[in-house]
């Protein structure tokens, strides 16, 4: 067992969870290899539409695995509609998967490339009441997941990354409003789309993930900073946030669509 919770090192990694989440080993688990010669193109695919209101974000926290940015979702104002999902999904938050070294850090891969960061937008379905009870409903949650590839800094992540500072440690958190979701995006939504899982314990098969294609650029400068992030609380021994990811799991025959050719 655990003794002392779950993590991404040696003792409390990815290839222990199964131990105190048996659903580790399920039928539909993410994170996934991506091979997009194999995705199906399903021309009934809607396009995505996100509909982010930036008075809706309100605070940043370091919560010992990545850190989050948290968002007021007791109003439709923040939502995620077409693509893959019927309903209104609500944004919950956003966070991130990133490696120690720029060669790896991404959940899922691209024809088993990894990238050093992966931005997941996590949303939860309107049909049920909170986040809490669509959790673990097999269309629960959709998340959108976005590609950080090595580049130019990106303007849009350096409000993100300069409030870092202030939750170095696990459990700090700060206020963060204002910020608008949408400026993380790529310029297009094109995207691939499976049912998943989440993927860090309690890994609940309630996920539609939708990958988008292209990636948004990050500096290694940017990189260093995800990387200032400690795993550990004030007045542990120091353990730099990193590593962070799930690698793929086994699709078990399940099939992903392209939302274009
Ligand atoms: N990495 S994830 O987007 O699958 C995820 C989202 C959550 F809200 C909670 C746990 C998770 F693992
Ligand atoms: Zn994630």
């Amino acid at each position: 067992a655990m003794s002392h919770g779950w993590g991404y090192g040696p003792s409390n990694g990815p290839d222990k969870w199964a131990e105190s989440y048996p659903v580790a080993n399920g039928a539909r688990q993410s994170p996934i290899n991506v091979v997009p010669k194999e995705a199906q193109f399903d021309s009934s695919l809607k396009a995505l539409k996100l509909r982010y209101d930036p008075a809706n974000s309100r605070g940043i926290l370091n919560n010992g695995h990545s850190f989050q940015v948290d968002f007021v979702d007791d109003t439709d104002s923040s939502t995620l509609t077409g693509g893959p999902i019927t309903g209104t999904y609500r944004l919950k938050q956003f966070h991130f998967h990133w490696g120690a070294s720029d060669d790896r850090g991404s959940e899922h891969t691209v024809n088993g490339i990894n990238f050093p960061c992966e931005l997941h937008l996590v949303h939860w379905n309107t049909k049920y009441p909170s986040f809490g009870d669509a959790a673990d409903k097999p269309d629960g949650l959709a998340v959108v997941g976005v590609f950080l590839k090595i580049g130019a800094a990106n303007p849009r992540l350096q409000k993100v990354l300069d409030a870092l500072e202030a939750i170095k440690t696990k459990g700090k958190q700060t206020t963060f409003g204002n910020f608008d979701a949408k400026t993380l995006l790529p310029g297009s939504l094109d995207y691939w789309t499976y049912d998943g899982s989440l993927t860090t314990p309690p890994l609940l098969e309630s996920v539609t993930w939708i990958v988008l294609k292209e990636p948004i650029s990050v500096s290694p400068a940017q990189m260093a900073m995800f990387r200032s992030l400690l795993f550990t609380g004030e007045g542990e021994a120091a353990c730099c946030m990193a590593d962070n990811y799930r690698p793929p799991q086994p699709l078990k025959g399940r099939r992903v669509r392209a939302s274009f050719k």
